[in-house]
């Protein structure tokens, strides 16, 4: 069985993030057949009406195409920002521009609007503003009541709402900008259009500590009328130190290492990683590492060989999900982009399996009994599919906490996970090495293994003779819950 994109066996998942270079149905369905599981919408950019757009033509890919990709909504944050620009801004070396707290409209020469209104108050001459993280740095000349001169020391290009940090003697500028509110009211609005939406997850940019994700969940469980995981985005330089907190609070994390670069120093990124992708797959919990993965091909056809290192990396480190930002919100390729990922992510699978790496000891997750039995026929199945050199897992759960634990040890063959709501179907896209299907339950176990074998065989995924481990947890009608691991081939 191939790598064909939609039917792979992949194991490590892709969030592509949609922009105007991917936003037609021609576009999504492409990025879908070429693999993308989780469909990123950044709130940063586009109106509601715009990603309304999107949202219903994915919805229709799903239903018309037996796609199961799920949505994720991206909060703006109220980190500083500049303003809507009709189309990015080339810096040179020298060049004067005024960034004001002004509509820029209403002022003279090359002005940019700055989201922020204590930004005239925060920065003092001689700081340094760094845009998205580094791409531009302007240095502040002169501050005239709203608007504040500056001058270009490292050009480039100055896009559209683009992320402001202020260094001063190479040191981030905690200031006031350090106290806004880590969900802005913008952000509480795009909130409650995603419950509208019904999306899948929701990601918190900027998060510093457990808080905002204990408040947000708490929220959403008495809004939502369906589960919508919420997602910790490691970006902001004051959740460093509580790394474990948030992991512990949230259904998953991404490392999202745009602004990360910019809030910590650079050569630190990787330690960050490298924490928060162990933690998550400690807890169990889904980890993304997101951003520059493909930066070079937003221009170019092919990857950097250093991409290519970067992304076989994330794949060793066992990491669940690989996210394009700008390569595929605005590249010039997205679609090769996403043909890197699963070309690097198999084969990095394969060499992984091939050189039985080190599997992290997995520590105990719950002390309740009832989790405890469900971790521990996870583990136990897992091992056994590892021993007997399994072609698959096949789990059958209405919520998906099975999928989820059986994920969490990694196993080397798929894991087919049945359930019968779309919404589990679609979250477990996230999670590594799952493969979610969709089918209505028969009261007969025995009857819904067969119809399985049967529609994995339709779909080439299995063969007659394959050795497969079958795990359950089924709830008969007005019965006990029955959790059963069985060794079955298929027939
Ligand atoms: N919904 C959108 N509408 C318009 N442009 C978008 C949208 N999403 C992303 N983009 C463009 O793609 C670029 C990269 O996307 P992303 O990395 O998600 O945003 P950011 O640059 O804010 O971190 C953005 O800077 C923006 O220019
Ligand atoms: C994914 C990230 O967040 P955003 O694109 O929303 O800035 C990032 O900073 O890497
Ligand atoms: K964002
Ligand atoms: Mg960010």
């Amino acid at each position: 069985m191939g790598e064909n994109g939609f039917r792979s066996t992949r194991r490590t998942k892709i969030v592509a993030t949609i922009g105007p270079a991917t936003c037609s149905e021609e576009m999504l369905e492409t990025l879908a057949t070429s693999g993308m599981n989780v469909a990123r919408l950044n709130m940063c950019h586009g109106t509601h009406d715009w990603h309304t757009a999107v949202i219903n033509r994915i919805r229709k890919l799903n239903k018309l195409k037996g796609f199961s990709v799920a949505i994720m909504l991206d909060t703006e944050g109220s980190e500083v920002h500049t303003s809507e620009l009709e189309q990015p801004l080339k810096a040179e070396v020298g060049e004067e521009f005024v960034l004001t707290i002004r509509d820029p409209k209403t002022v003279e020469g090359s002005a940019i609007g700055v989201s922020y209104d204590a930004f005239v108050d925060d920065v003092q001459v001689g700081d340094l503003v760094v845009v998205d993280g580094g791409m531009v740095s302007l240095e502040v000349k002169q501050k005239m009541g709203p608007d504040v001169k500056v001058e270009v020391v490292d050009p480039g290009i100055v896009l559209s709402r683009a992320n402001l940090t202020f260094r001063r003697n190479g040191h981030l500028v905690r200031a006031r900008n350090s106290m806004l509110p880590v969900l802005s009211s913008k952000d509480w609005l795009d909130i409650d259009f995603a419950i509208r939406q019904n999306v899948d997850f929701i990601a918190v940019s900027f998060v510093k500590s457990a808080d905002v994700i204990k408040n947000l969940k708490s929220y959403l469980n008495s809004r939502a009328d369906k589960v919508i995981e919420v997602i910790a985005k490691v970006e902001s330089h004051d959740s460093v130190p509580n790394i474990e907190e948030i992991v512990e609070a949230s259904d998953a994390v991404m490392v999202a290492r745009g602004d990360l670069g910019a809030q910590i120093p650079l050569e630190d990124v990787p330690s960050v990683q490298k924490e928060v992708v162990v933690r998550c797959r400690q807890a169990g919990k889904a980890v993304i590492v997101a951003s520059h993965l493909l930066q070079s091909m937003i221009e170019y056809p092919t990857p950097t060989r250093a991409e290519v290192a970067d992304i076989a990396d994330v794949v060793r480190q066992r990491a669940d999900a690989l996210m394009l930002s700008g390569e595929s919100a605005a590249g010039a390729y997205p679609e090769k982009a996403i043909g890197v990922l699963r070309a690097v992510a198999t084969r990095i699978e394969e060499w992984c399996r091939q050189e039985k790496h080190g599997q992290i000891v997995l520590p105990q997750l719950t002390d309740r009994l009832d989790g405890r039995v469900s971790e521990e026929l996870c583990a136990s199945a897992a091992q056994m599919a590892n021993n007997l050199n399994a072609r698959a897992i096949f789990v059958y759960t209405r919520r998906g906490y099975m999928a989820n634990f059986l994920s969490r040890c990694r196993p080397d063959c798929p894991i087919f996970a049945f359930t019968d709501k779309q919404d589990v179907r679609q979250r477990l896209n996230l999670r590594w090495g799952v493969m979610p299907f969709r089918l209505d339950f028969g009261a007969d176990p025995e009857e819904n293994v067969d119809r399985t074998f049967a529609l994995l065989k339709r779909r080439d995924l299995v063969q007659k003779g394959d050795l497969v481990v079958v795990v359950s947890d089924i709830r008969p009608p007005n019965e006990d819950v029955v959790r059963s691991v069985q060794i079955r081939h298929v027939p």
